[in-house]
């Protein structure tokens, strides 16, 4: 066995050990799905994990990676499971808490079977974003991050890969009653009372249950 495999079991095991809560955060691009958990972090104390902040922040920390990760975030293509499992089982130890808001993770199948076999860990429930694609196009192209995958043509990728890939993820949890879904509508003040009163039930709801440990 060679050192990054030893690297990597340990990594798996001293997370196993905090028995951490997860909560995945999906929708397609443009969805919300940042904009909200930053709101949930707020009242609730839940790490936010963006999945593709982490592989940004790879990118720019010059990682032997970070080519490649740059090349698909540019092609919105899904970058290899064992790298984006590997930032987030980092980033879930190095922040100290056990309760954990993953946002924009798994994008496939086997990103979420890999990150079930890797990790044990099996969330708590989905929130999923559910937003027309035209309203997410809009907030894409207005969303001034500096982003290269924000122009129309990776946009229209993205949302490809969203619908024929990462679609079945949320069918997937579905059909194990994972799912609490926010449907978005044009009325942004309704949508906004309604995302407070859901957000706010999941996870008082999940805060009780796991209050007593
Ligand atoms: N409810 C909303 N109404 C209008 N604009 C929104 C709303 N939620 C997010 N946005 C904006 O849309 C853009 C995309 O939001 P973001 O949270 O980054 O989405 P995601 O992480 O799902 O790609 C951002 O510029 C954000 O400010
Ligand atoms: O688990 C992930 C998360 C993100 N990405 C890549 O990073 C890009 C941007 O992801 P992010 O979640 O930041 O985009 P958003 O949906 O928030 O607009 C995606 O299109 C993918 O190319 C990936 O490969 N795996
Ligand atoms: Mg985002």
């Amino acid at each position: 066995m060679g050192a990054v495999d030893v690297a990597n079991k340990d990594l798996t095991a001293s997370l196993a050990d905090k028995k951490p809560k997860v909560v995945f955060v999906l929708g397609g691009p443009g969805s919300g799905k940042g904009t909200q958990c930053a709101n949930i972090v707020e009242h609730f104390h839940y790490t936010h994990l963006s999945a593709g902040d982490l592989l940004r922040a790879e990118i720019d920390s010059g990682s032997e990676n970070g080519t490649m990760i740059q090349n698909m975030i540019k092609e919105g293509k899904i970058v290899p499971s064992e790298v984006t499992i590997k930032l987030l089982q980092k980033a879930m130890l190095e922040s100290g808490n056990d309760k954990f808001l993953i946002d924009g993770f798994p994008r496939n199948e086997e990103n979420r079977a890999a990150f079930e076999a890797v990790t044990k860990i099996e969330p708590e429930f989905v929130l999923f974003f559910n937003c027309p694609e035209e309203e997410m196009e809009r907030r894409l192209l207005s969303r001034n991050q500096g982003r290269e995958d924000d122009n129309i043509e990776t946009i229209r990728k993205r949302f490809k890969v969203f619908l024929e890939s990462s679609l079945s993820v949320i069918e997937y949890y579905m059909a194990k009653g994972k799912v609490r879904e926010v449907l978005l509508s044009q009325y942004e003040v309704g949508v906004h009372i309604f995302f407070e009163i859901l957000i706010g039930h999941c996870l008082g709801r999940l805060c009780n249950s796991t209050s007593d440990k």
